[in-house]
This record gives structure tokens, sequence and C-alpha cells, in this order.
């Protein structure tokens, strides 16, 4: 983890991507989107700790329609920039069971964190699964899942800010949201 003048250099060295205007359009759009499709179904919503945290608290009140929520813990980069073993540190309760569950995260970047969240969800008898990601990350690679709902797509960068981490910092930026690292740090 960075000191405090190391993590203020990491975000005085970045580029911002989205505007806080862009971000909070996005995730108007994706509430439209998401009461459209899901606004009769009484879902069951999970948000994946720790970085879709910002992400939920801002789309779940735009939802006005009865749900449930809950969330799931799942890590595969710790402060690294890159993925590694996805450890589960709060797996789905057996509610999901007949349910349609919607799981919320802040990216969809390779796609592994959500594509085992709903392998497990689905293997423990939800009844449908939709997934919807604040970020998706462009990246050449085939991912084993695609967003059902998105509100940005970003480049291949590592991408922080609005609850996205740079290592471990920076989840809290939200006024310029999804700033980016300096391409001269290296990934780690
Ligand atoms: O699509 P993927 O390549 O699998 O990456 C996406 C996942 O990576 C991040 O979580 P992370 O493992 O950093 O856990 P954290 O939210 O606790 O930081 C992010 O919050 C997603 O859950
Ligand atoms: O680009 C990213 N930024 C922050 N967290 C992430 N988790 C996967 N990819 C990223």
């Amino acid at each position: 983890m960075p000191n405090v003048s190391e993590a203020r250099g990491i975000l005085n060295s970045a580029d911002v991507l989205f505007t806080a205007e862009q971000v909070s359009a996005a995730v108007e759009r994706m509430a439209a989107e998401i009461t459209e499709k899901l606004g009769e179904t009484y879902p069951l919503v999970l948000s994946v700790m720790g970085g879709a945290v910002v992400f939920t608290g801002q789309l779940l009140p735009r939802l006005a329609f009865p749900l449930d929520f809950d969330y799931v813990h799942v890590s595969r980069y710790g402060d690294k920039t890159k993925g590694g073993e996805l450890v589960w540190r709060q797996a789905p309760k057996e509610d999901v069971q007949d349910r349609v569950v919607l799981v919320l995260d802040d990216i969809l970047d390779e796609g592994e964190t959500m594509a085992a969240i709903r392998d497990r969800v689905l293997n423990m008898g939800a009844k449908a699964f939709y997934s919807g990601v604040f970020a998706n990350k462009l990246i050449s690679k085939s991912k084993p899942i695609a967003a059902d709902f998105v509100g940005i797509d970003v480049p291949d960068r590592y991408v922080f800010g609005y609850g996205m981490d740079v290592r471990g910092s920076w989840r809290n930026l939200l006024s310029n949201l999804c700033a980016e690292i300096s391409r001269s740090v290296p990934p780690t």
C-alpha cells in the first residue's frame, strides 16, 4: 500500500477518463435499463465487496421497485494491478435459490470474478442470473462472461476511483471519477 504522499502522487499523475457528470449519467441510464428489465421480478441484488460499494450506493436508490439486497465478497487482485487466484471471502447464501439474482460489481476486467459468481449462484439454484458492472474494460482477450448492464466502457489501462482501488488506495475518489494510473507505473 502506498504512503500518503505516494497515493497523492499516483492521483496527480493520473489521467481523468470520465467526469463526475458522465459517471452520474451512466448510472442513471443503467438504473432505467435495470428497472425496465427486472422491475417486476423482485430480484435479489448482490453487491460484490469491496469494489462495488460506491457504485451500489449510487445505483440502488435509483431502483424504485421491490428488491432484496445482500453481498458477496470475492477477491482476485488484492492490492495488485494484475489478477491472481480467486478467493471467496463471503459466498452467496442459500436464499439465492429460486430467485432472480442481479450481481453488481465495479468493473468487468478479464471477467473471471463475475463468471465465478454466476456459476456459483446458478449452481445454488437461482432462477436467473444478471450482471451489472459500472465499468467494462475493453481487452483483446475474450471473456468468460459479458455483463447484461454496463455503465461505461474503459480502455485497457488500470483504472481507479469510484470504488476501484489502485494498490489499495483511492476507492473513495468521487469527484474525478475513474481516473487512470500513469503509464509510467508498471503493473505489479
Ligand atoms: O474481471 P476480473 O478480472 O475478475 O476483475 C474484476 C474484479 O476485480 C476487482 O476486485 P478485486 O479482486 O480487486 O477485489 P476488491 O474489490 O476487494 O479489491 C473488481 O472489484 C472486480 O470484482
Ligand atoms: O483496472 C482495474 N482497476 C481497479 N480494479 C480492478 N480490478 C480489475 N481490474 C481493475
